[in-house]
């Protein structure tokens, strides 16, 4: 996870490059001079392997002295801006970001390459928020022996297919979803709108906890390492939306290793503050777990599963595990969102979908065991991740080895931007890209049981491990709304309605629907 670039845009401090620009007129003369120098060799690192042969690289997109393209990329949004250059520049170029040369991947093969054939020429680059926010966790860790036992630890309770069959939790959860709803209904007979992302918060919050620790946490819970009561909204906030924006932040000296030393110690303390809380609020939820494990009383689900490495994580780690997996379920509320109001604003659409769940489920509610019979569902699930994948640029990487990509040489240090929505959104794979048409899946080209239609979830070795998890919550609960309400829309959607402040992209002002019982 990480979305560098994205964190341009908003939430920073206002004059963020001034300060890096005034202490760098004298570094940069001599940092030139040293590019001068570099120049005869390899473009990053200075191998002169590379110079054994004639070096192809990748277009350049022309940017300032020093600074490179930060400035362009400053207040836009990036996934877009990288797509445009594209257009120009084609699939794959490189942009500057201060001292850092990054390569940008905008296509489905070049991207593939990258994240399946040159995998092991690739690792993790992570900003420093990114270093105290997500630190020890799946996402972020190179692929070693930390990153394989979590991942094994994971899938056998909580997330893969087997373990999914045997969770009620996420039944509950869409009862709940509609309940709310129907309550909402009833009280607010003059049509009064909803905001969907509130409910399903709450109730994902839930299933999350329960499948990573056993436990919902009820109304609220006090918390002695802060010495405060926090409410439902309130743990939601501390573990899920404060960390996310955090991660995001960008702190200039990211772009300006060689600044390293300059302080910028409100920043520091901010993301520090984030920290400790998430953590304070994770131990407190873990020690009550680990008194019922110590009773005898185990659970399937991902804590009581750790704790057999328990000799090898330290306390803070097993704590940072378990999080990301309650913190990974973001996702699926936003691609919930997006799709509804994608329903919302296209009548006939939800009315086809609607038509099809009454035909596979008659008069009993849609179960997820459904799913395979509702193509249509899937449809509308994967076109919603096209155009609005959560990730639309994944989280930086850098090579560690000089390596060829699309055919150009990129050399050891060079980062790596992997545009998911550059290559959702090409022209040449897709008919009328910028349109939201489920009709386009529906196409016999496309194997209905393939989960990966788009490249919304990765892919590779690294491919997200809760891809089952995230269709088998999104899906039900679209289809559990649209199988007992009718949906209008409050407000449309105006242009840049998309937050880029945190690192799961959503939509910034939360749908405002109507949902009316048949
Ligand atoms: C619509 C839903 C989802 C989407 C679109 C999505 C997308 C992604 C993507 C693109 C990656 C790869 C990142 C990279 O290569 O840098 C990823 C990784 C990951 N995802 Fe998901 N995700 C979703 C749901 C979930 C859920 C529900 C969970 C857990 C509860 C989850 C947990 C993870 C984890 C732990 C990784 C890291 C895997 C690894 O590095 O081995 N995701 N996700």
């Amino acid at each position: 996870m990480g979305l560098l670039m994205e964190s341009l845009n908003t939430n920073h401090p206002k004059h963020f490059l001034v300060i890096p620009l005034v202490i760098t007129l004298f570094i940069g003369l001599v940092w030139m001079i040293t590019i001068r120098k570099c120049n005869l060799t390899s473009p990053t690192t200075g191998n002169k392997n590379m110079l054994s042969r004639t070096y192809s690289s990748p277009p350049v997109v022309p940017g300032l002295p020093l600074i490179g393209n930060l400035l362009q990329l400053k207040d836009t949004i990036t996934h877009e801006l990288f797509a445009n250059w594209a257009e120009t520049y084609g699939p794959i170029y490189s942009i500057k970001a201060g001292a850092s040369t990054i390569v940008v991947l905008n296509s489905s093969d070049v991207i593939k390459e990258a994240l399946v054939t040159k995998f092991s020429a690739m690792k993790r680059k992570n900003t420093y928020a990114m270093k105290i926010l997500l630190a020890d966790i799946m996402a972020t860790s190179d692929s070693n022996e930390y990153h394989k036992m979590a991942r094994r630890n994971v899938v056998t309770p909580m997330l893969g297919a087997g373990a999914q069959r045997q969770h009620p939790h996420r039944d509950n959860m869409i009862d709940n979803v509609v309940c709310r709803l129907h309550s909402h209904a009833k009280e607010n007979s003059l049509d009064q709108p909803v905001t969907l992302r509130r409910i399903l918060q709450t109730e994902i919050l839930g299933l999350s906890l329960k499948q990573a620790l056993g436990m919902d946490v009820g109304s609220s819970k006090y918390i002695e390492g802060l010495g405060e009561t926090l409410s439902r909204d309130e743990i939601y906030k501390v573990l899920v939306l404060d960390p996310l924006s955090g991660a995001a932040e960008v702190d200039w000296r990211d772009f300006f290793p060689y600044m390293r030393w300059v302080p910028n110690k409100s920043f520091e303390i901010r993301i520090g503050q984030t920290e400790t809380r998430r953590l304070q609020v994770m131990q407190t939820l873990i020690e009550e777990q680990q008194k019922r494990i110590s009773s005898g009383e185990g659970l399937n689900c991902y804590l009581d599963r750790l704790m057999s490495e328990r000799e090898t994580l330290t306390k803070t780690q097993l704590a940072r595990l378990v999080w990301e997996t309650i913190v990974g379920i973001e996702t699926t509320i936003g691609t919930a969102e997006w799709a509804m109001y994608e329903l919302a604003e296209n009548p006939k659409c939800q009315d086809k979908l609607y038509r099809e769940i009454q035909k596979v489920c008659g008069n009993n509610k849609y179960t997820e065991e459904q799913y395979s019979g509702t193509t249509y569902l899937s449809a509308v699930f994967h076109e919603t991740l096209r155009k609005y994948p959560p990730f639309p640029v994944l989280p930086l990487r850098y090579i560690y080895e000089d390596t060829q990509l699309g055919g150009y040489d990129i050399a050891a240090g060079t980062e790596i931007a992997i545009n998911i929505y550059g290559c959702n959104m090409d022209k040449k794979q897709w008919d009328s890209p910028e349109e939201w048409k489920p009709e386009r899946f529906l196409d016999s080209k496309y194997d209905p049981k393939d989960l990966y239609k788009t490249m919304s979830f990765g892919g590779g070795k690294r491919v997200c491990v809760g891809t089952s998890q995230g269709l088998s919550v999104t899906c039900t609960a679209i289809a559990s709304c649209i199988q007992e309400f009718q949906w209008s829309l409050e407000q449309r959607r105006e242009e840049e309605d998309i937050n880029t402040s945190t690192l799961t992209i959503q939509k910034l002002k939360p749908l405002l629907a109507t949902p009316r019982d048949y």
